[in-house]
């Protein structure tokens, strides 16, 4: 076996956020050399609370417990799976053929009338059967998009843009939180051969924040081409790099690929959870890579494009827009 070493910092949140200079300054430096090498950190004191995180599983095992057709009362397909329920066999990694095992509801942006991106974002849905469920994925979506907000902050200031760079790009944004089920598979057997948790593939956002990482599964793919697996602490949140990101870039943060395997035979008859939050700008951020990240080793690597436009091309190749 080859020593395929995957560095993956634990950050502390807590030092950027109310740190002096100087520890400010190391944590924008650990993020984004992070970013730059493995594109994936875990961090700490992120502002979800234990208690709140339970209340957002119980909450979310009690939703994907629900009978199936109440569930599809909730699937909007003229909606691109971006709010509401999206069933079993809707989703399929970029590239693959047989859809993912997996099962997921999500919620957006909740802005007040008259602010002027209002009408750019679909109302979300909310399950009558689960009041809670929609109180408590309100909660951790603006904890998490402060969270999220912050982090960008440190990732500006490492990529020598002014702190405040991504803030009214991200105020306001396209943002997903996206509850997950991976259903049990009740007869191994029967499943295809290729069929994963969730095929190998890139975010398409500019960070995303994962909850529920601390459940076996989850890999990501080294630079040596070898899949390692990613297992957070307790409460921590994972962190990594979306393709918008690394497109702003030209490939200096990197998108890295990952995915989420099948569990042993013995374990197919459990579910998996977990709760990713896709960090998205306004549709209207210009996604142009930036000038300071283009030179003769760095030569421009993408065509200009906007947030808005880039993810509908992406929407459409995972078979969620038509
Ligand atoms: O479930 C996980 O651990 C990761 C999910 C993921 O990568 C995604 O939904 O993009
Ligand atoms: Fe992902």
């Amino acid at each position: 076996m080859s020593m395929s070493t995957v560095n993956i910092p634990r950050l502390d949140l807590d030092t950027y956020k109310n740190g002096d200079a100087e520890s400010r300054k190391q944590f924008s430096d650990a993020i984004g050399k992070a970013f730059n090498e493995t594109g994936f950190v875990t961090i700490t004191n992120h502002g979800l609370s234990k208690e709140l995180i339970d209340s957002l599983y119980t909450q979310v095992k009690a939703l994907f417990a629900l009978p199936e057709d109440v569930k599809l009362k909730y699937e909007k397909p003229e909606l691109a799976g971006q709010r509401g329920y999206t069933s079993k066999g809707k989703e399929t990694a970029k590239g693959f053929k047989i859809p993912d095992l997996k099962e997921f509801w999500q919620i957006g942006q909740t802005v007040t009338d008259g602010d002027p991106v209002k009408d750019f974002y679909p109302d979300n849905v909310y399950v009558d059967e689960l009041p809670e469920f929609n109180t408590v994925t309100r909660e951790i979506y603006a904890k998490l998009e402060a969270a999220g907000t912050m982090l960008l902050e440190a990732i500006a200031v490492y990529l020598g843009l002014p702190q405040n760079y991504f803030d009214d790009k991200v105020h306001n944004g396209n943002s997903i939180l996206r509850t997950l089920h991976y259903f049990p598979i009740e007869d191994p057997d029967a499943l295809a051969p290729d069929a994963v948790r969730a095929g190998a593939h890139e975010d398409i956002n500019l960070i995303t924040l994962l909850i529920g990482a601390s459940a076996d599964g989850l890999e990501v793919l080294t630079r040596e081409n070898e899949w390692f697996p990613i297992k957070a602490h307790g409460e921590d949140v994972v962190v990594n790099v979306g393709d918008m990101l690394q497109r702003l870039t030209n490939n200096k943060l990197k998108s890295t690929t990952h995915r989420v395997v099948n569990p042993p035979r013995e374990q197919m008859k459990f579910s998996r959870f977990s709760v990713p939050f896709f960090l998205h700008p306004k549709a209207t951020m210009d996604l142009t890579s930036l000038d300071s990240c283009i030179d003769e080793q760095h030569p421009k690597l993408y065509t200009d494009i906007t947030a808005g436009e880039y993810l509908d091309e992406r929407l459409r190749e995972i078979g969620l827009k038509k």
